[in-house]
């Protein structure tokens, strides 16, 4: 029986897979060739989207300028895009995946596969849920997770990129490879859903403060000596290369310092010790947890693993 994919979503990236799977699907026997395309209808000066959609095969509003494949087909009834599908992707902002699982649910058959290219947790007054989860609880069925350095119009501009597919069964992953894998938009894939799911929620938090530090900074960080400095010292200093030799020897600083640059001198430890004197003096240690730790690994002997629990 033909694989037949449906898509749940067609926002920015929703509209930009959508290319990339009705492109794939006519390259494999074993896909059906029509991919539906579940569309919250909403009026674009004064037309609907999803007749827009099918007479333009461009998503004028979410994704304007790229041309999607005539067998993309919008839809605007959430179950009949879904009713006859093989492989759900799930790919609507996670605010509205609740009310997406509740009019799905009883609706899809247990074979049935799913992947989940959402970056975003469910919470509730237990705690936390991954979305793939939530997905997999409502509707019955295992569900991947898609998640990557990815930016919606890049992608469908196809500029090179890769992403990650998260699995719990191998057939899944390499099923869900087949649609999403050009030779621009390279997929790899991992048994690590949890993994590649938290990474893609948490990292969209760090962006708005990449975004608020940005905003605030002062244009000195922007020149040489700022984070063109910062990056090139974690990648290739002698800082780096011995706090690593570090942790893959277990030997102290001092004599990696000794053994390893053969007279040069690392000005890491020491201002690390130096900073931390100062924080302490001022009683500011707690707030500078990244300093203090690493001053503690270089010179109290603390487990190069607390780097991460004690930030
Ligand atoms: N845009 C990007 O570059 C990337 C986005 N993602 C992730 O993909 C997921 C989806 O994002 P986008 O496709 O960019 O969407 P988007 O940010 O373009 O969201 C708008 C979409 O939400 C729909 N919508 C509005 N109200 C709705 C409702 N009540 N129920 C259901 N849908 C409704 C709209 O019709 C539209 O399709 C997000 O979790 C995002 O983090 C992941 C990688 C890249
Ligand atoms: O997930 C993304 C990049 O990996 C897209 O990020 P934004 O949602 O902030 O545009």
């Amino acid at each position: 029986m033909a694989e037949k994919v449906a898509l749940i979503g067609s926002g920015n990236w929703g509209s930009a897979v959508a290319k990339i799977i009705g492109g794939n699907v006519q390259n494999f026997p074993h896909f059906d060739k029509e991919v539906k395309m579940w569309v919250f209808e909403e009026q674009v000066n004064g037309q609907n989207l999803t007749e827009i959609i099918n007479a333009k095969h461009e998503n004028v509003k979410y994704l304007p300028g790229i041309k999607l494949p005539e067998n993309v087909v919008a839809c605007p009834d959430l179950i009949k895009t879904c009713e006859d599908a093989t492989m759900l992707v799930f790919v609507v902002p996670h605010q509205f995946v609740a009310s997406v699982c509740r009019q799905l649910k009883g609706k899809i058959p247990a074979d049935c596969k799913a992947i989940s290219l959402i970056k975003g947790v469910d919470v509730n007054e237990h705690g936390f849920r991954l979305i793939s989860d939530m997905i997999q609880d409502a509707l019955g069925i295992r569900s991947c997770v898609l998640s990557g350095a990815n930016i919606a119009i890049e992608v469908a501009e196809e500029r090179f990129c890769e992403t990650t597919i998260g699995y719990r069964s191998r057939p899944d992953g390499e099923l869900f490879k087949q649609i999403f894998n050009t030779p621009n938009f390279r997929v790899n894939i991992v048994e690590d859903v949890i993994g590649v799911e938290l990474c893609g929620a948490l990292k969209n938090i760090i962006a708005i403060g990449g975004g608020l530090v940005d905003g605030l900074k002062d244009e000195t960080f922007f020149e040489s000596c700022g984070v063109a400095d910062l990056i090139t010292t974690c990648a290739g200093g002698r800082n780096r290369k011995v706090a690593e030799a570090h942790v893959i020897t277990g030997k102290s600083f001092d004599q990696l310092e000794k053994e390893m640059l053969n007279g040069q001198k690392l000005q890491g430890t020491s201002t690390a010790k130096d900073m931390y004197n100062i924080l302490s003096k001022k009683g500011l240690c707690h707030e500078f947890p990244l300093m203090t730790a690493i001053y503690r690994i270089c010179h109290e002997d603390l487990p190069a693993i607390k780097i991460v629990e004690d930030i």
